[in-house]
Order: structure tokens, then C-alpha cells, then sequence
């Protein structure tokens, strides 16, 4: 089983689906600061547009006639979304009456994270229908050293951008910011879209931390801080080497090495991932006594794609428990709104497999997979019905 584990399919996009009972709203105090835990802070510039600004974003989104078939730059999966600028070049008229509003938001970048060759790189629209798209997972913004986003019409939607402070999606926290107000973060912001009611349409500005990374696709950053001991950047780069991405060779020895850095440091991804890397054996040498080890810190941890993969462990006899502990994991995960654990639990509630036979409840996991576009889910729907 451990070589059908793809280790960086699921994890750094997806960690956990929106939880619909947890809604707690981030209001700025004086400060306009955030805090994000682990010394992650997300800020606020207040009317940072002009009124006409968020007019003209507002307009361009409006009058773009919807392109589905475009994937998501986040999860691949079809989406709106409009890029008006692109390594610093316009793409779209709009892009050109907005130029001030670029220059002033690299001087704010460069008063607040004292970055003075930062550039607005890439900036893109977009737009969120109850019937089309509502989210956006968690995830990291691993190209941009700033990012801002300004959510345009903050009065036809609920929940939004959010937060993700730990393992599970019960850690997230919504933003209120007006239509002119920027939501500034970097790279070390675990964050995601969840729009609960109504729609939303929102402007994402990503920063480069020079033009010549903004050219190149680079995101350089990320050596010093993982020197320096940061989980995050630790973890980024673990990441990127395995995948070979923004200027970091491919090179799972590195990966490796910056993984167990912030695997040992107890962050529940890193250890994730670390796992997965040991189990399938891929670019180093296979070990699943070790790889399942790290994923059971990470499962202990509540990580949602964690449980999962220890309940599949479990269903092997590759971890102890057996089938009732296998169904035990994929609850857990399940309810933090892992598909794949969604799928399995229902299976498992059908078949009384470690659990009493419930095909009611079975049914009910198997359609919240399948809203999430799990294939295999959909299937078993299907033939539940014939
Ligand atoms: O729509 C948004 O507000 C942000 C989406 C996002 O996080 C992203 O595109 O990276
Ligand atoms: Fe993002």
C-alpha cells in the first residue's frame, strides 16, 4: 500500500475543508495586527485604494465573461479567475489605470516589512459563486513574499478570507476589512477562502521581494529564515526541493534534511510530509517503520491528511488497532473534512467494517466527499442508487 502514497499530493493545499461550525472573525485592534501564532502576524492598510480603484477592480471583474474551464492557480481545479498583471507586465487594461495604486502599495510594503525593492508582481481577481466556487483550501502562498488581498464587496458574503493558526480547520479565523482596505501576509500564513453565504469577488496582489525574482519566479527568502529556525521557510523548502520549484533544484537529499529540521520541531505538516517521503521511498531510501512514525506525530496532532494515512496503515495491519482504529482515524479526519477519510468512513459505516453497520450515516459521508469532488465517492453513490 505505502507505494500508492503520493507524498506531496494532498498535503500543503488541502490540509483541512472548511468547518462549518467554527466562525470566529479577527477584528483588527489598534495596532491593526493579527496575530497568527508562532510569530506569524497578518496586518491591515486601511484604504489603501481609492474609492475609484476598488471601482475599476470591481467593474473588471463584472464585465469579464466567466472562463471555467481555467484552473485554479491554487487547487487545480476549474475556476474564475482573471490575471491583470503578470511578472510585473500588464495583461489587462485595467492594470494600466492602476499603476499608482501598485507604486503605493510597494511603499506600504516597504514602510511595514522594510522590503524597499519589492514589487507588485502578479495581481488577479477573483470571484466566488455559491453555485460556481465557494473556497480556496489552506494553503501558503510559497511564490510571494507579500501578498495583500482586498475583499471588494464585503457586504455580500459571509466568512471569507481566513486563517489557519493549527492542525484543523477549528483554528481559523475570518477577516472584516472594508472594500478599500488591503489584508497584507507572507509566505508563513497558512490561509484559505471559505464563503459561507453569498458572493464575493476579491483583488490578490502578490509581491515579489525584487523585479529580478518577480522575473525569474523566484522566491529566495526562504534560506535565511529556515537558518534561522523557521518551521515555515523549513518546511517550504523541504517542499520545494522535492518538487523541484521557484528556483530550488530538485533534490530530495535537501528536502530531507529541512523536513526533519521542522519535523523535529514538532510541526505537524513537516512530519506529514516527512512520512510520506520514508513510506513511498521516494528519493530516499525507503523506510516505513520511520515514515509511518512521523506520520503518526503529525495524526497525533490532529493533522487531518495524517489520520487519513494512519487509518489506511491501520486497514493494512502496517499500524496496530486494526479496523476499528482505521475507522477511528478516518472520523477524526473525516470531520475535519478530509475527502479521502470521508470516503472510507462511509464505506466502513456500510460494511460495519470496525464500526456497526449504519448505511444511513455511511451515505451521508459518502455525499460530503463526493460535494468535494472525491470520483470514487461519486461511484459508490451511484451504484448505492442503482
Ligand atoms: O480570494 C482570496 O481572497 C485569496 C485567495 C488566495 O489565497 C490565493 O489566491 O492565493
Ligand atoms: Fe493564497
Amino acid at each position: 500500500m505505502f507505494a500508492l502514497l503520493a507524498p506531496f499530493a494532498s498535503d500543503c493545499r488541502t490540509d483541512a475543508q472548511p468547518d462549518a461550525t467554527a466562525r470566529a472573525y479577527v477584528s483588527f485592534n489598534a495596532s491593526l495586527i493579527a496575530d497568527a501564532g508562532l510569530g506569524r502576524v497578518v496586518r491591515l492598510a486601511r484604504e489603501l485604494l481609492l474609492a475609484e480603484e476598488a471601482e475599476v477592480l470591481m467593474r473588471t471583474i463584472r464585465e469579464h465573461k466567466a472562463k471555467l474551464s481555467h484552473l485554479d492557480s491554487i487547487d487545480g481545479l476549474p475556476s474564475y479567475e482573471l490575471y491583470i498583471l503578470e511578472r510585473a507586465h500588464s495583461v489587462h487594461p485595467a492594470a494600466d489605470t492602476l499603476s499608482p495604486l501598485f507604486a503605493r502599495l510597494e511603499r506600504h510594503v516597504e514602510a511595514t516589512y522594510g522590503c524597499a525593492a519589492c514589487r507588485v508582481c502578479h495581481c488577479l481577481l477573483r470571484r466566488y459563486l455559491p453555485t460556481e466556487r465557494t473556497g480556496v483550501p489552506s494553503h501558503y502562498d510559497r511564490h510571494a513574499f507579500v501578498t495583500a488581498v482586498v475583499q471588494l464587496n464585503p457586504a455580500d458574503f459571509e466568512g471569507g478570507l481566513f486563517l489557519q493558526r493549527g492542525a484543523r480547520a477549528d483554528s481559523r479565523a475570518f477577516f472584516s476589512a472594508g472594500p478599500r482596505d488591503a489584508i497584507l501576509h507572507q509566505y508563513d500564513l497558512n490561509h484559505g477562502v471559505d464563503v459561507t453565504h453569498g458572493t464575493r469577488y476579491s483583488a490578490i496582489f502578490w509581491l515579489a521581494d525584487s523585479a529580478a525574482s518577480c522575473e525569474e519566479g523566484t522566491s529566495p527568502w526562504y534560506a535565511a529564515d529556515a537558518e534561522a529556525g523557521s518551521v515555515f521557510a523549513q518546511d517550504a523548502l523541504m517542499e520545494l526541493h522535492a518538487l523541484g520549484q521557484h528556483g530550488y533544484a530538485k533534490d530530495f537529499a535537501a528536502a530531507v534534511k529541512w523536513g526533519t529540521l521542522a519535523a523535529e520541531q514538532g510541526y505537524a505538516p513537516s512530519q506529514a510530509r516527512l512520512g510520506r517521503l520514508y513510506l513511498a521511498g521516494e528519493g530516499v531510501q525507503r523506510d516505513p517503520r520511520l515514515g509511518l512514525e512521523w506520520v503518526r506525530r503529525a495524526a497525533e496532532q490532529g493533522y487531518p491528511s495524517a489520520e487519513y494515512t494512519m487509518g489506511v496503515a491501520c486497514q493494512y495491519g502496517d499500524a496496530d488497532g486494526g479496523l476499528e482504529a482505521a475507522a477511528r482515524w478516518f472520523r477524526s479526519a473525516a470531520e475535519a473534512g478530509e475527502a479521502k477519510a470521508q470516503h472510507e468512513l462511509g464505506l466502513a459505516l456500510a460494511n460495519g467494517d470496525g464500526v456497526a453497520v449504519d448505511r444511513r450515516e455511511g451515505s451521508l459521508w459518502l455525499q460530503k466527499a463526493a460535494a468535494q469532488g472525491h470520483s470514487e465517492a461519486k461511484a459508490d453513490l451511484e451504484q448505492e442508487r442503482t
